[in-house]
């Protein structure tokens, strides 16, 4: 069975779309990152220089009022010292002056970049320098004239204080302008920077989530495949343990079969059946029972395995569901639990397996094979399977052994006195001398002759005849141990072999079979018939001969002297 992964959900249109632009995209939102890293870095240098010249403006601006508010400070002090001639005066302006040189000539040194700036600058340093002299002088007029030139004066002050003011308000102007120029140049490359950084950084950051979002897709897609592979590796697996389970169960149960073809008897189909089923089934346990002829009672024939639940050694076909319905009856948690009468009554049959299959084989019943396991994850059907056809197999074994057994004991027995046949005898006296011989024992063979039965033939008829042939078979089987081999030789003529009996021994047997059978009677046709006497040959072994041919022959020969003697009579060779 082949496997075919499933695709999963399609993607949706957009990461669909865009997956061959996955590296592009990668490469894009990279160089953009890097450019949004470069442009800050340019751009906040970009912003500290901005910053920079602002700064620097306000710097200027700064100098010229500083320059003028030091200037008419000194302005003042100067003319309060003039006025009032106070020392204090006089030591405020000396204060002052140093900041009133210093800030023109910062202002010079700050406007070293802007030439029009600068040249102002120079110009108004002049006049601060001018207008410092003047004071300074006027400083010392007073001390020694007290208010010379200082109507003069007056004019000449305020025309150069004026310039000096309107110079300073002039660079203070273009200094303004400038700082509104530089500030506007720094607010622009500052929103410009902003909003690159935010462009530069939202695309890169929408492109990534987009791929992302296609790569965690993908990676859930590549997963729930692994998953799906997997469990359809372990069910390939599991399939493919089952094929070779069954396939050596189809192997074991093939050589079974061909085994049970040869068991010689039901016992060793049994110890057959006991030796595969612990292959086939090694969790399970049960026993095989055998139905009496008189098919009332049931006995355990032979066992396998560990039961889970116990059952009885002895059983009556009521007891059990199979033998009263003559089908296989199973019980476990799928199939309830309706328990036979001889299984164990207070285990509970929760959790167990049990099967009860009646050996039936042309439409006999033969017995029952039942069979337990606790129950394991869906192993239940296939052993039910299993055991239905060894169930089978064994049915139809045992019935043609019991039909080879009857065509065998009907090959060995005469028919119409019982007792063996004389192929039966031919076959089992070499045995039976070979094993005297090797345990130094005797061994007997006595030939028995039915006196005059020609004339009780004519007298009764040849029905009477076998009538009465039947019933000394019958008394001759009765009077012979089980180890004795009794047969019809032919006709009216009967051998008994007597293994392990010497000449005396053979001889008193013989006497008393003489005399049991001499009065044996028989009812025909509501008549009864004879007795008749009998003539017994008896030749021992050793003495009388040491092969089957020997002593036959010496047995026979003693009969025909018993016949000729007068009949009714044992002869011994
Ligand atoms: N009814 C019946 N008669 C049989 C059977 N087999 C042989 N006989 C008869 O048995 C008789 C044997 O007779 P014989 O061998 O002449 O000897 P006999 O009459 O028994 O006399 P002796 O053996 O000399 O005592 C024959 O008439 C056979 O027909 C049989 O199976 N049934």
């Amino acid at each position: 069975m082949a496997w075919h992964p499933d695709p999963g959900p399609p993607l949706p249109d957009t990461l669909t779309r865009l997956r061959p632009y996955r590296y592009p995209s990668m490469a894009l939102a990279a160089g953009l990152l890097l450019a949004v890293g470069v442009a800050m870095v340019w751009g906040i240098a970009e912003l500290k220089r901005g910053i920079t010249w602002v700064d620097h403006s306000y710097r200027v601006i700064s100098e010229i009022d500083g320059g003028q508010v030091a200037l008419l400070k000194s302005e003042s002090a100067a003319r309060g010292y003039r006025r009032t001639g106070a020392a204090a005066q006089q030591a405020d302006y000396l204060l002052i002056v140093p900041q009133v040189l210093e800030h023109p000539d910062n202002l010079v040194r700050l406007t070293d970049d802007n030439p029009e700036q600068n040249e102002r600058a120079r110009r108004w340093r002049d006049l601060v320098h001018t207008r410092l002299g003047e004071l300074e002088r006027l400083m010392d007029d007073t001390q020694a004239t007290g208010t010379a030139d200082e109507a003069i004066n007056r004019d000449v002050r305020f025309s150069r204080m004026r310039r000096a003011s309107t110079l300073a308000n002039e660079m203070r102007v273009v200094e303004r302008k400038l700082l509104v120029q530089r500030r506007a140049t720094t607010d622009q490359r500052a929103t410009q920077l902003t909003m690159f950084v935010v462009l530069g950084t939202a695309i890169p950051v929408v492109l990534l989530g987009l791929l992302l979002t296609g790569l965690l897709r993908e990676n859930g897609r590549a997963r729930k495949l692994e998953r799906e592979a997997r469990s359809a590796m372990r069910e390939l697996e599991a399939s493919l343990a089952q094929r070779d389970r069954l396939s050596e169960q189809r192997r074991i149960l093939g050589i079974y079969a061909g085994m049970l073809q040869s068991a010689e008897d039901v016992t060793e189909a049994f110890s057959l059946t006991v030796e595969t089923l612990e292959k086939l089934l090694p969790q399970a346990g049960g026993r095989f029972y055998t139905l009496h002829p008189s098919a009332d009672i049931a006995d355990t024939a032979a066992r396998f395995g560990t039961e889970a639940i116990a059952s009885a050694d002895v059983l009556a076909p009521n007891q059990c569901w199979a033998l009263r319905r003559g089908q296989p009856h199973r019980t476990d948690d799928e199939h309830g639990h309706i328990k036979c009468q001889h299984l164990d009554q207070a285990v509970p049959l929760a959790g167990i397996w049990t099967l009860c299959v009646p050996l039936i084989a042309h439409g006999t019943s033969l017995g029952m094979l039942h069979v337990s396991a606790h129950e394991r994850d869906g192993t239940a059907n296939n052993d039910t399977t299993l055991v239905e056809a060894i169930a089978e197999q064994l049915s139809l074994a045992i019935a043609n052994l019991h039909l080879r057994e009857t065509l065998r004991l009907q090959s060995l027995r005469d028919p119409l006195t019982g007792l063996f046949n004389r192929r039966y005898l031919e076959e089992n006296l070499n045995r039976e001398l070979q094993r005297c011989a090797r345990r130094g024992l005797p061994l007997t063979v006595m030939m028995l002759d039915v006196d005059h039965f020609k004339s009780f033939n004519d007298e009764y008829g040849h029905a009477a005849g076998d009538a009465l042939l039947s019933q000394i078979g019958q008394t001759l089987g009765s009077l012979v141990r089980e180890e004795d081999i009794a047969c019809r030789y032919g006709g009216e003529e009967f051998t008994v072999v007597l293994p392990e009996a010497g000449a005396g021994e053979a001889a008193l047997r013989a006497e008393g079979i003489r005399s049991e059978i001499g009065s044996t009677t028989v009812t025909h046709l509501r008549s009864t018939l004879g007795p008749r006497t009998i003539s017994i040959g008896v030749a021992t072994f050793p003495a009388d001969g040491d092969t089957p041919a020997q002593l036959l022959a010496k047995a026979d020969r003693a009969l025909y002297e018993a016949k000729a003697q007068g009949r009714d009579r044992v002869v011994s060779a």
